[in-house]
């Protein structure tokens, strides 16, 4: 590290920070103290079902605009290009099949943990494998979102590096422990406030001291950092518009569909409507969140073309190098560097905190209670809650082990979600969308996915064979017109050995690695369910399969439709006294009838559901 890079922090700088964290502690102690303070589950672990719309959305963004993102993203398109901003074609799809496909089925059911789901349509043995799933997956990205901005800032600014991390988990421990889910929503709405104003921030004074827009405008035209449309095919190929539009949904449907973290937000609203309407209203604060990181990654390259920085700084991550440009920006501004400090401290504090509270519950919910049935409502939350501290003390050791996975943190995110969320994904596709499945089915296709995910994702990381060439930095720019050209051609023409057989496998883009994983769990599980005896339509439990044939078909006549799809109705709101109870003979689980009560709010979204298709007994 080149001392005379060494930025340090005015006394303003460590006030906004100390603020940031205290008005965190607030908000959790002022929902520890208010309302039912805390004393059920039901309110701990799920808000008591009250939330509006509002705060649940910015909660919804929150869980996943982690400091991976507001410091990965800038990296990735100043090494790549604007490519990545593809990804925001994907969130069309992947909030639209939330909203209506993921949501009515889970919100229904009213469950409090997703995993619900997989005993209600499978099995127990399925509900437990895919917690311990989720568990992993999430404690390895708490540990990655932990250990970003402490990284990231020590290596710019000689911030103790481990004095941050605790700081971060401890202050975040508390809160979570203490308010419980509504103080987990209500920290999140604050933080994503503060961290679009830090990166606002930093756009506006990087522009200014850039030469303003145009100059900004044109280097990155030169430095031919505006990627075009990417069509190329090729699996591959690291970031196209295939593995972002298209690929990307797969990732989003694993976040916003399925993840634990999000469900538990939808299923906090009071209706299924504002659940849905929250759904929706992530759409244009994830976009916007997007374009704030991309343009930021733009204004660092105008700002720094010609020279790389990245070298002085002892460390060859691009990622320390936003910090590095972040704090070159704002230096003479007091107070500024401390307000861009809060912003990612503020995306890993509601990314940490939504992951302790969602690890607690299905830790609870799936693993705990099912085998503590009488456990008194007082010692369920009081386990909770000491279930979030020991969470959080664990994430603190994972954190320095994501740090080992790879060079940017963005990419070791993605990753992480495609090689465990896709599986879990695939789970949930196998189970709404195919009645025959089995439990074998779905334990197998589980396995298989799990499995394969872990050969292609390993195998990347070990061969490197994911990382590809960078842009060439823009000192080329500076070289006369024709020389440009000729350095370019040459680079192009260079054939590059196409990787073969076993290497071609690993260099799969890691954008594809959902989409691929849930179709290995789909399609395995399906063969195994057909070989192990198909799943008959009297024994699906009501509610837990959409109608996607009818759904797809429904331009065919009824008649049609009732012979192609032996679906069922999607489910009613089951009131609390109607929730499945573990019967003991059975050891299965017993529905009562269904209720209508709900009626208004199936008609809005399914109005042929009150009319089924196939009558089916439901088993009383
Ligand atoms: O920031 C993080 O912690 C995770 C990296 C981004 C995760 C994905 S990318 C697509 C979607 N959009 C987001 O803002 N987050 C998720
Ligand atoms: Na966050």
């Amino acid at each position: 590290m080149d001392p005379s890079y060494q930025k340090h922090f005015a006394v303003a700088d460590y006030v906004i920070f100390a603020v940031l964290l205290a008005a965190s502690m607030g908000i959790g102690l002022y929902h520890a103290l208010s309302g039912g303070r805390q004393r059920t589950t039901q309110e701990f672990l799920m808000a008591d079902r009250s939330m509006r719309c509002l705060p649940v959305s910015l909660s919804l963004i929150a869980t996943f605009q982690s400091a991976v993102a507001i410091i990965g993203v800038p990296a990735e398109i100043y090494t790549h290009g604007t490519q990545y901003w593809f990804i925001g074609c994907a969130y069309i799809l992947g909030l639209f099949i939330p909203a209506h496909v993921f949501i009515p089925v889970l919100y229904r059911l009213r469950l409090s943990s997703t995993y619900q789901y997989l005993e209600m349509r499978f099995s127990k043995a399925v509900r437990i494998c895919g917690t311990l799933t989720f568990i992993f997956q999430t404690v390895i990205y708490m540990g990655l979102c932990v250990y970003t901005p402490a990284f990231a800032l020590n290596a710019v600014t000689g911030f103790e590096l481990w004095g941050a991390v605790l700081a971060t988990g401890l202050v975040c421990t508390l809160y979570t422990t203490m308010g419980g889910l509504k103080a987990v929503i209500w920290t999140d709405v604050f933080q994503t406030v503060v961290m679009f104003a830090g990166q606002l921030a930093v756009i506006v004074v990087g522009v200014q001291q850039t030469g303003g827009v145009s100059e900004v405008w044109r280097k990155v035209r030169e430095g031919n950092r505006i990627s075009a449309l990417d069509l190329n095919p090729d699996p591959t190929e690291r970031h196209t518009f295939w593995t972002l539009g298209v690929g990307g949904i797969f990732l989003m449907l694993s976040l916003y569909g399925v993840n634990q973290a999000q469900v538990q937000r939808y299923l906090s609203a009071r209706t299924e409507k504002e659940a849905v309407r929250s759904c929706y209203m992530v759409f244009p604060s994830l976009q916007l969140a997007l374009a704030l990181s991309c343009v930021m990654g733009l204004v660092m390259f105008a700002r720094y073309c010609g020279e790389d920085p990245s070298d002085k700084l002892g460390t060859s991550s691009k990622d320390a190098m936003v910090i590095y440009f972040v704090m070159d920006m704002l230096q003479g501004l007091p107070g500024l560097p401390g307000l861009f400090i809060a912003c990612l401290f503020s995306a890993a504090l509601s990314t940490i905190s939504s992951a302790f509270n969602s690890l607690a519950t299905v830790t609870m919910e799936d693993l705990i209670k099912p085998h503590f049935p009488t456990m008194t409502e007082a010692r369920a939350t009081l386990l909770s809650k000491a279930l979030a501290m020991s969470y959080g003390l664990l994430c603190l050791a994972m954190a320095y082990i994501t740090h080992l996975m790879g060079d940017s943190v963005l990419q070791v995110a993605l990753k992480i979600f495609g090689m465990v969320g896709g599986p879990i994904l695939g789970l949930f596709c196998l189970g709404m969308f195919f009645p025959w499945a089995n439990s074998t089915g779905a334990l197998a296709g589980l396995g298989a996915g799990l499995a394969l995910a872990f050969w292609v994702g390993v195998g990347s990381i070990v061969t490197r064979s994911s990382s590809t060439r960078p842009l060439p930095p823009c000192r080329a720019v500076l070289l006369s017109d024709n020389t440009t050209t000729a350095i370019h051609t040459a680079l192009l023409n260079v054939t590059l050995s196409q990787p073969s057989g076993l290497k071609r496998f690993y260099s799969l883009s890691y954008m594809w690695y959902s989409a691929f994983n849930c179709f290995t769990v789909i399609l395995i599980g399906l063969i195994i369910s057909f070989l192990t005896g198909p799943m008959k339509e009297e024994d699906l439990t009501p509610g837990t399969v959409y109608p996607l044939l009818g759904k797809l078909l429904c331009f065919l006549p009824e008649h049609l439709k009732k012979k192609l799809c032996c679906v069922t109705p999607l489910g009613h709101t089951l009131s609390a006294q109607q929730r499945p109870s573990q019967n003991k003979e059975s050891n299965g689980l017993v529905f009562p009838r269904e209720d209508r009560t709900s009626q208004e709010e199936t008609d809005t979204f399914f109005p042929e559901a009150h009319t089924p298709l196939v009558e089916h007994e439901t088993t009383v």
